[in-house]
């Protein structure tokens, strides 16, 4: 096979959490070889991209996605997923085990998606197992075939193929992960709680946006997490909390951190960015469950991030058909729970977080790579930009502003919370293990071509099968 020469990065500047530095950096069959100041041309055969300028960031490992492949496809597939995440700068996701059906709760399902994913994913992936009531026994074999770890729903997932835990199948199923070393995710949210405020919403005839939040408030998360984390201590498990919505929760979890649970916390871009009254003047594309807050909270859980306290960003991209969106009564209860945000993280939190709050950069890398690869065992292959690790790669311009469209995303049904917004910060390209599995076309400015080595020309071409983490 005829040697394909090495990429060279010149001139960007290099973000990890220990800090940012000006460093060119050469990559050799996916891998970072060296990253010094003025690497010189070793080969003609060469390539090389002039990142003057650019921010190089760490993939992002989006730890949160639900694709709907197979089964539901018509939601939302690997192909269109995964091209979306690649343009939103993610070299490695996690897909979530339900909105698919069948859900992944046993080898075969399992063994389903990952055959849909090795066909069609653009970018490097790992799957969540299910945990529910009555699999506990699958659990060994999820984890033999790979299974990232298992996630548990503590409310209703809104889909019937994939019930709830009670304490009892949740400690037994914690109970197994623990003797697997496996993380235990878990959606928590109170079912309890959570069914007794909707219907007595409900037959109020209270429906609203402000309705649907208050039937899920942030003390109905905090008794979720507080039960997760008692069976987490009695076990021994490994527990990593989703989506907390709130600052109380991310707190919670960290004192339970420091008194020796080992736990982690994900929030998510539209936690940080999105308030109820955007659920109010957006309608249906806005709601998720938990729900989008007030601004006080989405105040409170930046200066936990700053703080140091929340461990991951995840997406909860959670696709559906315009049609779930809506209702013709407007009863927002009655819509589908799941925001679209496979696309647009780094761009939130680079709006939201850099450029608004002075966020530094070194903390955004560390919440959407370098974080998710140390807790789900990817780290330092991934998650940080160093010799030997892979060349997962998004280049950023971070200054200039652009506006979300519509015909900018690549999801199967391209709604967004975000159409419309201004964002600073334009991801020119992502590379996954040094090949561009995306690029925005003002980069064909910045490239030099030297020998036979050249890129192609349409973005998305398909270069590497993704591969399982
Ligand atoms: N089923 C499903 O995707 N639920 C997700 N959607 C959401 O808004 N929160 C979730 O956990
Ligand atoms: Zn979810």
């Amino acid at each position: 096979m005829r040697d394909e020469g090495d990429l060279v990065i010149r001139g960007g500047t290099v973000v990890s959490p220990e800090g940012t530095r000006r460093t060119d950096l050469r990559i050799r069959h996916g891998t970072v070889v060296a990253m010094e100041s003025q690497l010189t041309q070793a080969s003609t055969l060469d390539r090389e991209i002039d990142a003057t300028g650019l921010y190089i960031f760490p993939g992002l490992i989006d730890a949160h996605v639900h694709l709907n492949e197979p089964g539901r496809a018509d939601w939302e597939g690997f192909t269109t997923g995964t091209m979306s995440l690649a343009a939103g700068g993610v070299t490695t996701f996690f897909d979530m085990p339900l909105n698919s059906t069948p859900p992944v709760t046993d080898r075969s399902h399992f063994e389903e998606k990952r055959k849909v994913a090795e066909a069609k994913s653009f970018i490097d992936y790992g799957l969540w197992g299910g945990l529910i009531p009555g699999n506990t026994e699958e659990l060994t074999e999820l984890s033999q075939c790979g299974a990232i770890g298992f996630k548990a729903f503590m409310t209703d997932a809104g889909t019937d193929d994939f019930p709830a835990v009670d304490n009892d199948s949740l400690w037994a199923g914690m109970d197994i992960a623990a003797r697997l070393g496996a993380v235990v995710a878990v959606h928590a949210e109170s079912s309890w709680i959570t069914r007794r405020l909707t219907e007595s919403f409900l037959s109020q005839g209270r429906v609203s946006a402000r309705d649907y939040e208050a039937s899920r408030p942030v003390v109905s998360e905090l008794e979720a997490v507080e039960r997760a984390l008692a069976i987490a201590r009695l076990t021994g498990c490994r527990l990593h909390v989703v989506h907390a919505s709130s600052a109380d929760v991310v707190r919670r979890i960290r004192a339970a951190r420091e008194a020796g649970v080992d736990v982690s916390v994900e929030t998510c871009p539209h936690y940080l960015s999105l308030t109820v009254a955007d659920l109010e003047e957006l309608g249906g594309v806005a709601k998720c469950a938990p729900p989008l807050r007030g601004r006080d909270e989405v105040e409170a859980l930046w200066q936990a991030v700053r703080a140091g306290l929340v461990d991951t960003v995840g997406s909860d991209h959670s696709p559906c058909p315009p049609s779930m969106k809506e209702d013709p009564e407007g009863n927002l209860f009655r819509v589908w729970g799941g925001i679209s945000g496979a696309q647009t993280a780094l761009n939130v939190l680079l709006e939201e977080g850099y450029h608004r709050r002075g966020v530094p950069l070194e903390t955004l890398t560390a919440l959407t790579a370098t974080n998710p690869a140390k807790r789900f065992g990817l780290y330092p292959r991934k998650g940080t930009i160093a010799p030997g690790s892979d060349a997962d790669l998004v280049l950023v311009e971070l200054g200039t502003p652009w506006a979300l469209r519509r015909e900018d995303l690549y999801y199967r049904h391209p709604h967004s919370p975000f159409i419309g917004r201004t964002f600073r910060g334009k991801i020119l390209a992502t590379l996954l293990r040094g090949k561009p599995v995306y690029w925005d076309p003002s980069l064909n400015k910045l490239m030099r071509e030297f020998g036979s080595g050249r890129f192609p020309d349409k973005p998305f071409g398909r270069f590497v099968a993704g591969q399982h983490g």
